[in-house]
């Protein structure tokens, strides 16, 4: 038996395809991490340097980990077809052919801000609650069946807008980023509407009964817990009351 994060209520009766979106729809719009404080502060210019190193450091984590989700989810899908898709998600993040892939953009912008790469690979200098929370992601992905595994994903829906938010304000309020090293998340404008438009269709598809539906809404609000803990994480530690565990990431200026 699997131990379930969250739980939503089983919809009384089975919602249409309309209705589930605009229920997925709706607990992004209250719990999507756009909404927390240290994303406002990211993008308003109101970090130092070292906080932003702090969160590109910590969520190379969630970069390097999200192919490792992916062949989870591939392993657990019979549909040859969805394995088909999905892959292409595996090489956007891994690298294939000319392209050389996301976690190598995100590397440019850890460079960039002055980490070493090996620091930065090796995650030893990451929070702990972010690898957990990065962890339970995977794991998750592992331990349920395909449909809430795929639902899960679906905080993409949300993404574009804070990626387009982050260029903008990054670009504009800090000195020390440049145009260049935004190269990932330019990518992640085309990649994403992609990748969330398939596992949208598929889960308002695949999503029959109420208890499915539950399902994929639990997935949904796991999800964007997995990435308001990090956010989280990042605040306690880097901004207030500034409590950075032992053996994390410690910025150099005063
Ligand atoms: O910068 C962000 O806020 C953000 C959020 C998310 C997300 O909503 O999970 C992803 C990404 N970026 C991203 O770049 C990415 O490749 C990605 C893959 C996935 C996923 O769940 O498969 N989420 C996200």
């Amino acid at each position: 038996m699997t131990y379930q994060f969250v739980r939503t209520p089983v919809p009384s009766r089975t919602l249409s395809p309309d209705q589930l979106e605009a229920a997925l729809r709706a607990i992004g719009a209250e719990r999507y991490h756009n909404l927390h404080p240290f994303h406002k502060l990211l993008h308003g210019g109101d970090l130092t340097k070292g906080q932003v190193q702090a969160w590109a450091l910590n969520r190379y984590c969630y970069q390097a980990a999200i192919p490792r989700k992916d062949h989870a989810l591939m392993a657990r899908i019979d549909d040859r077809e969805v394995r088909r898709a999905w892959l292409q998600r595996v090489l956007d993040h891994d690298g294939h052919g000319p392209d050389t892939g996301g976690i190598e953009r995100w590397l440019v912008l850890t460079d960039h801000l002055g980490l070493p790469r090996d620091y930065v690979v090796s995650q030893d200098g990451a929070l702990p609650a972010t690898r957990f929370a990065v962890e339970a992601y995977v794991r998750y992905v592992w331990d349920n069946p395909g449909l809430p595994a795929i639902a899960s994903c679906l905080t993409e829906l949300f993404a574009p807008k804070i990626h387009a938010e982050r260029i903008v304000g990054m670009l504009e309020h800090y000195d020390f980023v440049e145009d260049r090293v935004m190269a990932y998340f330019r990518k992640r404008l085309d990649q994403a509407p992609r990748d969330c438009d398939f596992a949208l269709a598929y889960v308002l598809e695949h999503a029959r009964t109420p208890e499915q539906q539950a399902q994929v809404m639990d997935a949904l609000t796991f999800k964007c817990n997995v990435l308001w803990a990090q956010l989280d994480a990042l605040y306690a530690a880097y901004v207030a009351p500034g409590m950075i565990p032992p053996g994390a990431f410690r910025p150099q200026e005063g």
